[in-house]
């Protein structure tokens, strides 16, 4: 096989390297399906669509005991039948029956040429800056996943390349930070945790006017393939982390990046290889189990979302979630996204206040991470995002009494009982004869409420 990596050399280069590789393997169908698995378009673009919620479970096997759900092909190594190699599989990091199945799938439902599986969300990031190149600029959000800002700064420390933190919900604001210099994009919508949304589209068009051949790269975690589809919005590169809604259980880490560009999927595939950080068969089993219930655990999921939103901000707290009509772009997310997902964040307007409500609850697990089945609270200042320094986060207007809560398939009712329970419990509210709202600790949102659903 071709070992050298791709190059992002024009339209032909993928075309050019094919031709080299036919010369090379003459036994090899490079435009069918009978290819190594990795290197090849994987996406089974060859019949009927349907909608995505009977996409998520249908899948065409080409088990030989017709398996209904693809085996784990737990192997290291794949026999040979010649001497010179050259068959579907060699070696579990280059490629594996198990995981192609799945990238496969995931190229289906995102919608996209390739789908490519990693070990982790991070690890899928990891692949993509690997297209960086010392110099080069990168435009990203003033609100992202504490990982996603670690790894940009460890790049911008020891690598050479410029990061720019800017607002990303204003793509005027984008529009000065880009330039010819600029090499990618990076945005994440809605921003983790203050769910801010980012106009893909409109940032998409501006970076490629200032550079055709910057890469827009959107981090589509919060709201996982069933509610956004990054690529048909713009962006050249979709990924996200598997760990969450994809899989569903916390039960295995993963990564998934996806793209319309067969010569960028080479890309990406190299460092995949060349480093090693494939998803195993297992894990890649155990997320495909997972994808087939994306829907009905996101439907539950969002709608109980809704409830616990509306219920704390009719109790007079402060909610970002872009199911709201509240939220400032309600209409921007709804533009582009089919539903609100899953993850809210509040504010009490007091640290310890909001570190007894955490520790109060019972039914919501104190946990990092989200789009699990069971409901998850935490402290993201402290938790989730506490690999950026206290200085930065003031600095970005990050809340530290700022609450997240990920909410899972529970009963919407009991869920909002256990919460009413910590917000007593923690002295957030103030308690009135048949209801409660929330204390006036500097930032909660005061409002009268006449609701009695709890007391
Ligand atoms: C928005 C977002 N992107 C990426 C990641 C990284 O995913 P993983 O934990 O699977 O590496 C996370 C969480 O970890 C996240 O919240
Ligand atoms: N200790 C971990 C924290 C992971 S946070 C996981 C998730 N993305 C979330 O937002 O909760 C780390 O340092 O990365």
């Amino acid at each position: 096989m071709d070992e050298r990596p791709p190059s992002d050399g024009g339209d032909d280069g993928p075309r050019k390297s094919a031709k080299a590789l036919g010369k090379a393997f003459s036994n090899i169908d490079l435009d069918g399906h009978n290819l190594p698995p990795s290197p090849a378009p994987s996406s089974p673009r060859n019949g009927k669509r349907y909608a995505l919620a009977t996409e998520l479970v249908y899948t065409e096997g080409t088990d030989q005991y017709n398996a209904s759900s693809q085996p784990i092909y737990q192997s290291a190594t794949f026999k040979q039948t010649s001497g010179s190699g050259g068959n579907e599989y060699d070696y579990t990091r280059s490629g594996n029956p198990t995981r192609t199945h799945l990238e496969r799938h995931l190229a289906k439902i995102m919608c996209a040429e390739r789908a490519l599986v990693v070990t982790s969300g991070m690890a899928a990031l990891d692949v993509i800056t690997r297209l960086l190149r010392p110099g080069d600029e990168v435009v990203t959000g003033d609100d992202l996943y504490g990982g996603t800002n670690r790894l940009l700064k460890y790049l911008s420390t020891n690598n050479e390349i410029i990061v720019h933190h800017v607002d990303t919900t204003d793509p005027s604001v984008v529009q000065k930070a880009l330039s010819s210099r600029t090499a990618m994009v990076l945005l994440e919508t809605p921003t983790n945790p203050l769910i801010k949304i980012v106009n893909i589209p409109a940032i998409a068009k501006a970076t490629h006017e200032a550079n055709f051949k910057a890469l827009v790269a959107v981090d589509n975690t919060m709201l996982s393939p069933y509610l956004q589809n990054p690529l048909e919005l713009g962006a050249d590169i979709v990924y996200e982390s598997g760990t969450k809604y994809l899989s569903g259980h916390h039960d295995l880490m993963a990564g998934v990046l996806a793209v319309n560009n067969a010569a960028l999927g080479d890309r990406l595939y190299f460092p995949i290889n060349a480093s090693g950080c494939g998803l195993a068969p297992f894990d890649s089993w155990l997320l495909m189990r997972g994808i087939k219930t994306l829907k009905v655990r996101m439907e539950q999921q969002q709608s109980n979302a809704l409830r616990i939103a509306e219920f704390l901000e009719a109790h007079g707290f402060r909610v970002r979630y872009p199911g709201l009509r509240s939220h400032p772009q309600y209409d921007l997310h709804n533009s582009m996204a089919r539903g609100a997902g899953a993850v809210l964040s509040f504010e009490t307007g007091d640290i310890n206040i909001s570190e007894r409500i955490v520790e109060s609850a019972k039914l919501w697990a104190i946990s990092v991470s989200f789009g699990c089945v069971n409901s998850l609270i935490s402290m993201p200042c402290r938790m989730s995002h506490a690999s950026i320094d206290a200085k930065t986060r003031r600095e970005r207007a990050m809340p530290e009494d700022i609450i997240r809560l990920c909410v899972g398939i529970e009963d919407a009712d009991d869920l909002i009982e256990d919460l009413s329970r910590a917000l007593v419990l923690a002295g957030a509210v103030n308690l009135t004869p048949n209801s409660f709202s929330a204390a006036d600790h500097g930032k909660a949102k005061k409002v009268d409420t006449q609701s009695n659903d709890i007391f």
